[in-house]
């Protein structure tokens, strides 16, 4: 089945993590121990493709890292001093052997694979192009029309007909390319998903968080900067800038849920930041209460930030199972209910009579929140106060993320009193979009923002080829091809 329409299915997923090194000796091992330290961003399938100077090496796997990039056996197998590796969570294209990254073709001028984080915004319509000249497409991901822009590309040196083909889509990528000419890292004119470069001795790195970083003892060189593309090779390492310059849109949601709290995203701690965002939140909607409580893990800076903020005490009052994972990934509306009671529970004797606020990072279809409160309540708290370190998420994202259809988010539904009797909460609150960006250092610019924020203001920073905002296809005569 064809699935380039984000909106298959209403799971609401992270995105992907990529992680490439050049230069040091058994590259693959060094990939999965960095894709473990990705695992948040991508749960589904992970690979690593290798180079060792002749011959290129696969292996791809549904599931984790740890289980299929642990064996001795496959890690031997994926020879070379050159490698990259993914972890997915699909945005486009079923979850299927088929889809699973790095994706690779032997092309005119040589091997060549990719690995993807974000979503291409025209992706359907430049494979409807390519397809009515020819192209038979193995996958049904977005990333699989770089291929083939690649491979139809009239110019000659690789990394010319690889900046063709990136001339000519739009929307999110932070890619790393194994090339005949090298290892090639690219992010997006807008910078929309990050991407770091390290260095382990001789080795250059380059990664999706710092923390993958940080796994091997890496140190972090600098950010590849929005629009530039990176390319790595015996000659040593060289930059560029092939692209329109654009004023940079990285997104602000990598800093209220999606990175992992020990990373550093646009030069700026993750943690610090959503501490900052508690304390904001703690400015704009204050609320008595006897204890802040975080519901874990991701809701924990933000309410320790509230809690510093507003001097009301810090407490541990739902304790979260680390043996059940994200709640998105339960396959359906009943099973995540259940999932959410196997993650959470309330630390009963803590709650008892108690004045409680619970601070979430983001409400997304509101499934955390209608539990959580419930269970405080079981347990006997007096009051229960929601506050939400995101402003509403109104809108879905099309540049990675695999958030529900629109009309399943929760906040695209219902205004804030309606969520606040949904979830039965005694109050609810979201930080406001300027809070979020004051506590990232920033006075908001409404004219020209400063980071995508799409997903709570609709002000998507590409035209969205494919679709309207809800998702739907537009019908192809409506759509520009080339
Ligand atoms: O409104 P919902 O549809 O329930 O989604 C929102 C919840 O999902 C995320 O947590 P999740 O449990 O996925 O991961 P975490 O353990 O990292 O916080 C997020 O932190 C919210 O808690
Ligand atoms: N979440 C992502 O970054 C996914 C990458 C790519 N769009 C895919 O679906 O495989
Ligand atoms: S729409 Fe939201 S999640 Fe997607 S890139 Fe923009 S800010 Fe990030
Ligand atoms: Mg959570």
């Amino acid at each position: 089945m064809l699935t380039t329409n984000p909106f298959d299915d209403d799971k609401l997923r992270e995105e992907c993590g990529i992680f490439g090194i050049w230069g040091a000796e058994n590259a693959s091992s060094f990939v999965a121990l960095g894709l473990h330290a990705l695992q948040h961003r991508g749960q589904e399938a992970a690979g690593i493709v290798s180079h060792d100077g002749l011959n290129y090496h696969a292996h791809r796997a549904m599931g984790h890292v740890a289980g299929n990039f642990d064996r001795d056996d496959i890690i031997r197998k994926l020879s070379g001093k050159v490698a990259i590796g993914h972890v997915r969570y699909s945005t486009t294209g079923e979850t299927a052997l088929r889809n699973v990254q790095p994706l690779f073709a032997e092309l005119a001028e040589g091997g060549f694979a990719v690995a993807h984080n974000g979503n291409l915004s025209n992706a359907m319509t430049l494979r409807g192009a390519l397809n009515r000249r020819g192209s038979i497409f193995q996958s049904t991901s977005d990333t699989e029309v770089i291929i083939h822009l690649v491979a139809t590309s009239s110019y000659s040196s690789p990394l010319d007909r690889l900046t063709d083909a990136l001339g000519q889509v739009e929307g999110a990528y932070s890619l790393l390319c194994l090339t005949p000419e090298g290892l090639v890292a690219c992010r997006d004119p807008l910078g929309i998903r990050p991407l770091v470069m390290g260095k382990l001795g001789e080795a250059t790195i380059f990664a999706s968080e710092t923390v993958a970083l940080d796994v091997i003892g890496a140190s972090y060189l600098r950010d590849v900067e929005p629009g530039e593309l990176v390319i790595v090779n015996e000659g040593g390492i060289r930059s560029f800038r092939p692209f329109a310059k654009a004023t940079p849109r990285p997104c602000i949601f990598e800093h209220v849920y999606f990175a992992r709290p020990d990373s550093i995203v646009d030069g700026t701690s993750v943690y610090e930041v959503r501490k900052k965002i508690g304390a904001e939140l703690a400015r704009e909607a204050l609320v008595e209460a006897d204890l802040v409580v975080p519901v874990p893990d991701s809701g924990v800076p933000a309410a320790l930030g509230y809690s510093q903020a507003s001097g009301m005490p810090f407490e541990l009052g739902i304790i979260r199972s680390h043996y059940v994972g994200r709640t998105f990934i339960q396959p359906s509306q009943d099973v995540r209910h259940l999932g959410v009671k196997l993650k959470h529970n309330a630390n009963a004797a803590l709650i008892q009579g108690k004045r409680v606020v619970l601070v979430d990072d983001s409400i997304v279809r509101g499934t955390t929140s209608v539990k959580i409160v419930q269970m405080m309540r079981d347990a006997g708290a007096r009051e229960v106060h929601m506050r939400i370190a995101s402003p509403p998420t109104k809108f879905s994202c099309f540049y990675g993320v695999d958030t529900p259809e629109r009309s399943k988010l929760i906040a695209s539904q219902m205004n804030v009193e309606k969520i606040a009797r949904y979830i039965n909460a005694d109050s609810l609150a979201f930080i406001s979009i300027d809070g979020l960006y004051r506590a990232l250092g920033d006075q908001r610019n409404a004219t020209a923002p400063q980071r995508c924020d799409a997903c709570f203001t609709g002000e998507y920073p590409t035209t969205l080829t494919d679709c309207d905002v809800d998702g739907k296809p537009k019908p192809l005569s409506l759509v520009a091809t080339r």
